[in-house]
């Protein structure tokens, strides 16, 4: 008999299947806890949850699963003891841990009939993508990004995967910008993160806070000077036993005379004014405030002897913290991080003449937070949830990706579906037949630990990569630890890695393979040292995606969506239903709407570490 949770609105052949279809949901966070409701209200009897974090105040809010007294706690554990308060009768199976570790291999999802992605970041989600693909699962990926979100169908063979289209990049800014010129609060916060590596964090040379001496806006300047201190400035930091007072008038007073010395730099801008410590103290005559736990510490803006003093008293507690640690790793969520950037960001933006922004401020910029809402979330869960139903009946032809946006004064539509489910694009670097990519990257200058680090892990997103040189057989990295150590500070010339060599890759967990196509490159100044093409003129669609000339291209490079779609978000929402009213009979028409921001990260400012 079928359980009267189950909607009764559905059609039989659906109902019959939901109080035994495995559901895998990845993520417990603002999407996944209303996910999960809403498959318990539904009669989902055998759900699996899995998320990695633990509980934190700010989530309370609006991940209504958890309560004060949870805070600490697993999220996917809290998340099944309290879906089974509601339901006892729910088989649900609760895992602590990454979506993307060893243990959740291939066989692991082929049991689920369905996966539910609610994550918010790219990697897990091209992870989850590959597994499905591989698996051939079906997967509805989700994502909110303040008032927008969207849900799309994902399955091999039948739609569009979710790397078939290129994400834009990540906004950064021009290294010379952060070190020698910063202009607006942005600049000074990511100089700050970036001092906070420095000094604590994972050793990262592209975040060097010292002045620039190449920038070439400043040459000529420089010659006859000779060169700035060339130690790190960790090591500097240690030997000075980080003593606040010699690190605080190194950074905002040391190099900021240095800096004045490049003149060409100040010739169209306000010169830099350097403070001491001394200085920095006695700033300020009124009532001296102290930094506190209340509101005021956290929406107004610190005067600058408080900076001075937040400066002294967190690089004391986090050089305490380092000294049982290799390094510290930046968290917005962290007091005294999040103070030390706060303060360091303020001490530049005074020196600079810049706009000093509040500790809520910060770590809003800082941690590229845009506000999580809970209606976007539960409108989105409640649309994945749909989609499941129809993915349960097989019904794939109507699970077409649905965009949430924002209300305007034009229009009373806020959710618009695509047409038509999209088809996956043969060039596809993840789920084309023959996976194929083009590296661009310096043979002569990069070595194999960088090449698997930033190309293979970071940029191409994959966990554990065999590589061989085709043709030659030479093995240059495997993911059995050690194997291949030999190699790892060898720059990739050196392994017979040339212009026009072909690498196989292969990744086991997420049975994967990619050839790549290394092509030699040499980056010019400030920009990213390697490039990867998933060869985006043939990205684009071809005529069998049944689109019209004149419909909005998601393929095309962003340039070119801009270039075309030049229309507001209310038009397109009236054409879109327009297009689609029964009275007119327009069926056949087919215009696409151009997606809303996609998640989180794609709305990213600064270059996360
Ligand atoms: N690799 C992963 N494996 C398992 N769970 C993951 C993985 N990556 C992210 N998650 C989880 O996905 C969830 C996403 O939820 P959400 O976007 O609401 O983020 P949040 O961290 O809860 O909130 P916020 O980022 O707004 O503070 C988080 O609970 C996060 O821990
Ligand atoms: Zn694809």
């Amino acid at each position: 008999m079928i359980p009267s949770a189950v909607p009764s609105v559905l059609k039989d052949s659906v109902r019959e299947v939901i109080p035994t279809a495995k559901i895998l949901v990845v993520g417990a966070g603002g999407i996944g806890c209303e996910v999960l409701k809403n498959l318990a209200l539904s009669g989902f009897a055998d759900i699996e949850i899995i998320d990695l974090d633990t509980i934190d105040v700010s989530n309370l809010n609006r991940q209504f699963l958890f309560r004060k007294e949870h805070v600490g706690k697993s999220k996917a554990n809290v998340a099944k003891e309290s879906i089974l308060s509601y339901n006892p009768d729910i088989s649900i199976k609760a895992y602590h841990d990454s979506i993307t570790s060893q243990e959740y291999g291939v066989n692991f999802f082929k049991r689920f009939n369905v996966v539910l992605n609610a994550l918010d970041n790219r990697a897990a989600r091209n992870h989850v993508n590959r597994m499905c693909l591989a698996a051939d699962i079906p997967l509805i990926e989700s994502g909110t990004a303040g008032y927008s979100g969207q849900v799309q169908f994902i399955k091999k063979g039948v739609t569009q995967c979710y790397e078939c289209q290129p994400k834009p990049p990540q906004k950064s800014f021009p290294g010379c910008t952060i070190r020698n010129t910063p202009s607006e609060p942005v600049h000074c916060i990511v100089w700050a993160k970036h001092l906070f590596n420095q000094l604590f964090g994972e050793d990262d040379p592209d975040q060097d806070v010292s002045p620039d001496t190449a920038d070439p806006e400043a040459a000529g300047d420089l010659t006859a000077m000779g060169n700035l201190l060339r130690t790190s400035t960790r090591q500097w930091a240690q030997q000075v036993d980080y003593n606040h007072v010699k690190l605080f008038n190194k950074f905002f007073h040391d190099d900021i005379d240095y800096l004045l010395l490049m003149e060409n730099l100040w010739k169209t801008r306000k010169p830099p004014e350097p403070i001491s410590w001394e200085m920095a103290s006695a700033c300020g005559t009124e009532k001296r405030k102290v930094l506190t736990d209340d509101v005021s510490s956290e929406m107004d803006v610190w005067p600058i002897y408080l900076c001075a003093e937040v400066f002294s008293t967190t690089i004391a507690t986090l050089k305490k913290e380092l000294s049982n640690k290799e390094f510290l790793i930046w968290d917005k969520d962290d007091k005294v991080g999040l103070n030390f950037v706060t303060a360091c960001a303020n001490i530049r933006a005074h020196i600079f003449s810049i706009a000093k922004k509040s500790r809520w401020d910060i770590k809003s910029i800082a941690g590229n937070i845009i506000p999580a809402i809970a209606t976007t979330n539960a409108m989105i869960a409640g649309l994945v949830v749909l989609i499941a139903f129809r993915v349960l009946a097989g019904d794939y032809e109507e699970c077409q990706s649905i965009y949430l946006r924002q209300k305007s004064v034009h229009s009373n539509i806020i959710l618009a579906p695509d047409f038509f489910t999209e088809k996956a694009n043969p060039n596809c670097y993840v789920c084309a037949e023959q996976p194929y990519v083009s590296a661009y990257v310096n043979v002569e200058d990069m070595t194999v630990k960088e090449f698997e680090n930033e190309v293979l892990k970071k940029t191409l997103n994959m966990i554990a990569p065999d590589v061989i040189l085709d043709g030659k057989g030479v093995f240059v990295i495997s993911s059995e630890e050690g194997e291949t150590e030999a190699n790892n500070d060898k720059k990739l010339s050196q392994l017979g890695i040339v212009d026009g060599s072909i690498l196989k890759a292969d990744d086991f967990l997420q049975n994967y393979n990619l050839t790549i196509g290394i092509n030699n490159y040499i980056a010019e100044k400030d920009k990213p040292l390697f490039k990867i093409d998933a060869k985006s003129e043939e990205l684009k669609p071809s005529q069998q995606n049944g689109k019209e000339n004149g419909s909005v291209d998601e393929n095309a490079s962003e340039e070119n969506v801009m270039e075309v779609d030049d229309k507001t978000e209310a038009e397109h929402l009236e054409e879109y239903f327009d297009d689609n009213d029964p009275q007119e009979g327009t069926s056949t028409k087919k215009r696409k709407l151009n997606p809303p921001d996609d998640e989180d990260e794609d709305l990213i400012m600064l270059d996360d570490p």
